[in-house]
């Protein structure tokens, strides 16, 4: 079978940051293709540049050096074809919209006609579950829910790839074991690319297809890791397959080797 295209390719990316006190490298040298349709988790050690690299990769900052190109094209400006949903659900949505509007909000910005607006907003809000709070707003809900909102709201949008970064920290135990699921589903529903990024290894593995382990700052890519787990996902069983916990175990001890800057071998 022919290999998948790539959607987006990172090339040789660094990033070095002019601060008062002299530069700081931040990125080493970052080099990753994404193919349409992958779940692709980044993970790596607290300040290893994950935030810097969705910067870059979302057309927010510009790399010292090297690329980023997504279907062919260099990314310069954020992306039309790209949604992000960041950790701080509470600051991305608007207080003063109901949940529809705060979803059908970039759908406007973009010009999408009335009708083709309400049956988008409709059927995102119903694929997070949330079809009964349309006309709530976003300071009525809990956090797990004003999440599914933001998720909502980028699934709307019908981007090429769904960027997330760190989305699920700022909420509880339970509601985010419920939104890695919704994740997982709106993947398979959607077939959308999503790229994951998270501090938390449990999470990389459960989540992705693929998990790529970031070095220590100046950053490169300590591993590119496949997700050999079954596609269906189950919070209770996946967990507790021997599989899993050698993966999360393996991708646990490249975080400290990371930390310590060596490599090792793949599982
Ligand atoms: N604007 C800036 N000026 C100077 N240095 C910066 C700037 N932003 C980030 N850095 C440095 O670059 C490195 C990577 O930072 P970044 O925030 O990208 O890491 P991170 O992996 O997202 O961190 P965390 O896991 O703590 O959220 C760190 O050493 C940080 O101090």
């Amino acid at each position: 079978m022919a290999e998948r295209s790539v959607l987006l390719s990172v090339q040789d990316l660094k990033k070095t940051y002019v601060s008062a006190t002299g530069p700081v490298e931040a990125i080493g040298s970052i080099t990753f293709d994404v193919r349409p349709g992958e779940l692709v988790c980044i993970v790596g050690p607290s300040g290893c540049g994950k935030t810097t690299l969705l910067k870059c990769l979302s057309g927010l900052l510009a790399p010292t050096a090297g690329s980023v190109t997504l279907d062919g094209a260099p990314v310069t400006e954020p992306p039309r074809t790209m949604a992000v949903v960041f950790q701080e659900y509470g600051r991305s949505l608007y207080p003063w919209l109901t949940v529809r509007d705060n979803v059908a909000l970039p759908l406007r910005a973009r010009g999408v006609p009335r009708a083709e607006r309400t049956t988008a907003v409709e059927r995102a809000l119903e694929e997070v579950g949330l079809s009964q709070v349309l006309h709530k707003y976003p300071w009525q809900l809990s956090g797990g829910m004003q999440q599914r909102v933001a998720i909502a709201r980028a699934v709307a949008y019908q981007p090429e790839i769904l960027v997330m970064d760190e989305p699920f920290a700022a909420v509880d135990a339970q509601t985010r074991a419920d939104l890695e699921d919704l994740v997982r589903r709106v993947w398979q529903d959607l077939g959308v690319t999503v790229l994951f990024v998270t501090h938390d290894i449990d999470e990389s593995v459960y989540l992705g297809e693929r998990v790529l382990v970031l070095s220590s700052s100046p950053t490169f890519v300590q591993e590119d890791l496949a997700i050999d787990l079954p596609a269906q996902r189950d919070q209770l069983s996946t967990r507790a397959l021997p599989r899993f916990t050698e993966l999360r175990t393996h991708v646990y001890e490249q975080i400290q080797r990371a930390k310590r800057a060596e490599t090792a071998p793949t599982p």
